[in-house]
């Protein structure tokens, strides 16, 4: 027999835990499955741990601008093991408190993985069984992990959060957000970073501030190699070499991170056998209300084939949550204007069509509002160093359907305005509306 729950959630990272928590406060009976740590990739080996990096790597940029400002500085060196203790009892503590939520919530928590044995019923790793008539599956993914000679001499993302010490010469190879934002964290730090890039860095940004991003790099030191593939890492632990497709000697790395994207966990959990759809990666197909190719079975978050980001597997949950047990028939989240930053050096924002996209759908129907300055800080300190931000209209309307940032504060003030174009947005509010001076916010006002 098996136990009965009225919603089952398999994963309890960000879209697990939402969904779970939401079903729960409107009153339902709820379980939930996870082999691993409360919190998934975005908790313990993805969004936290990286940001705490990256607060670190700025941290080490600002000291050295400080020296341009006219401070006296003395050489600043992390104390990595330190570090990484600080970052770790972090993540430990939201683990805490996430489990403490989950008691009150009432939410009965198994820490086993599960797999489905029919569309409505459960089967954990130790045989025991859970039946519910809503079944969530919430796997997310895991770092692609590729079939090449030598793979294994380097790392993946999971394992750069387990380093006990900053290695010295690292190449990294991928060209996506996990590449950058590593790429740059760690050049920051005092690494000497190559990166390798097999078609285009960042292909979903605006084109021109990803050329305008990779200068920047550039700049800071990280050696970019282009249109370049590899075939076989080879040596040893601490002296890899790299065998690629242009023949050429890129030298020896004491450390190799492969950032080639992720995969989807959507294997031996009872999927294939029910039927539920997945595309050729095997992510889950949905629809714009989490329901797959299978009645009575859902999946929110990485594990499908939406934007693989926390905000959105979270605002799928809710609204998971909301239609089944809520009664909410129309509940669904809006991903019109879904916001995303790239935590590289300068961050990279953006919320809407990319140029590039706007003209393949609207044509010369567009207008494209471009700027460059150097923000105040660099200018005092006598660097030339320029942000790049642009704004991309459409119709004669002129309603807002792109914005881009790139530089020192794009992370934080991207948020506003994505409300804003979310509730929609026209040129004339931008011209309407009064800047705050001196700040990086204003020049989105202040474009022409
Ligand atoms: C290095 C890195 C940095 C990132 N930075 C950002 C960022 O800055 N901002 C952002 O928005 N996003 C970021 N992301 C993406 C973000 O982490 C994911 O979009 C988010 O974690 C997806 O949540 P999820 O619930 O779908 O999956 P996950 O968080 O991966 O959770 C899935 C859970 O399912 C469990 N599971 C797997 N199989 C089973 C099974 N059979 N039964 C039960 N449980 C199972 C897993 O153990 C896991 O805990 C980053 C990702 C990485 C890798
Ligand atoms: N700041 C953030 O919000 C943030 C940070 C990290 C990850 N994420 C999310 O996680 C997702 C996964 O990130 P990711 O960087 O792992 O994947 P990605 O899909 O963004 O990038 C993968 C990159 O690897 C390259 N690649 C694939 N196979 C390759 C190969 N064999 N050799 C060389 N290059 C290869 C691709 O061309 C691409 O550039 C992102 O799409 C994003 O949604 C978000």
């Amino acid at each position: 027999m098996a136990d009965r729950f009225d919603l089952i959630v398999l994963g309890a990272g960000s879209g697990g835990l939402s969904v779970a928590q939401r079903a729960a406060k409107l009153g339902a009976r709820v379980a939930m499955f996870d082999p691993d740590a409360l919190g998934g990739t975005c908790t313990n080996r993805g969004c936290v741990p990286k940001k705490a990096m990256w607060f670190a790597a700025q941290m080490a940029d600002m000291h050295r601008l400080a020296a341009d400002f006219g401070f006296e500085t003395t050489p600043m060196r992390l104390d990595w093991a330190r570090f990484r203790k600080l970052r770790d009892q972090y993540i430990t503590g939201i683990r805490h408190r996430y489990k403490e939520r989950l008691e009150a919530a009432g939410i009965h928590v198994v820490m086993e993985a599960a797999r489905l044995i029919s569309v409505d019923t459960v089967e954990t790793t130790s045989g025991a069984r859970f039946s519910a008539p809503h079944i969530v599956v919430a796997t997310g993914a895991r770092p692609h992990r590729q079939d090449l000679p030598g793979f294994e001499l380097g790392m993946v993302s999971d394992d750069i959060f387990t380093l006990e010490v900053a290695p010295r010469h690292i190449m990294v190879v991928g060209g996506g957000y996990v590449a950058v934002e590593f790429a740059c964290v760690l050049r920051a730090l005092g690494c000497e970073v190559d990166l390798l890039i097999r078609e285009n860095m960042l292909g979903n940004f605006d084109a021109e501030l990803v050329a305008a991003l990779m200068e920047r790099m550039q700049a800071h030191g990280i050696r970019i190699v282009r249109r370049s593939q590899v075939i076989a890492a080879e040596g040893k632990p601490g002296a890899i070499t790299l065998k690629t497709d242009d023949g050429a000697d890129y030298g020896v790395y004491d450390a190799l991170l492969w950032a080639i994207g992720r995969v989807p966990n959507s294997e031996h959990i009872g999927l294939e056998a029910l039927g539920v759809a997945r595309d050729e990666e095997g992510h889950i197909l949905v629809d714009a209300f989490q329901n797959t190719s299978v009645s009575g079975v859902y999946a929110v978050g990485d594990v499908t084939d939406r934007w693989a980001l926390t905000p959105v597997a979270v605002a799928a949950g809710r609204s998971l949550a909301d239609r089944l047990i809520g009664g909410d028939a129309n509940a669904r989240f809006d991903d019109t204007a879904v916001p995303s930053v790239v935590f590289s050096e300068p961050p990279l924002g953006m919320v809407g069509l990319t140029e590039q996209h706007a003209r393949a759908r609207y044509g010369d129907d567009i207008a494209v509002h471009t700027g460059r300055y150097t923000p105040l800080m660099f200018m005092v300190a006598g660097r030339s160093q320029q942000s790049v931000v642009k704004i991309i209209c459409v119709g004669t309307n002129h309603k807002v359907v792109g914005i881009h940032v790139l530089g020192p504060g794009s992370d934080e003030l991207l948020q506003g305005f994505a409300v804003a174009m979310q509730k929609g947005l026209y040129w004339r509010d931008l011209k309407a509306s009064i800047a705050i001076h001196p700040t990086a916010a204003e020049e989105l006002l202040l474009l022409h």
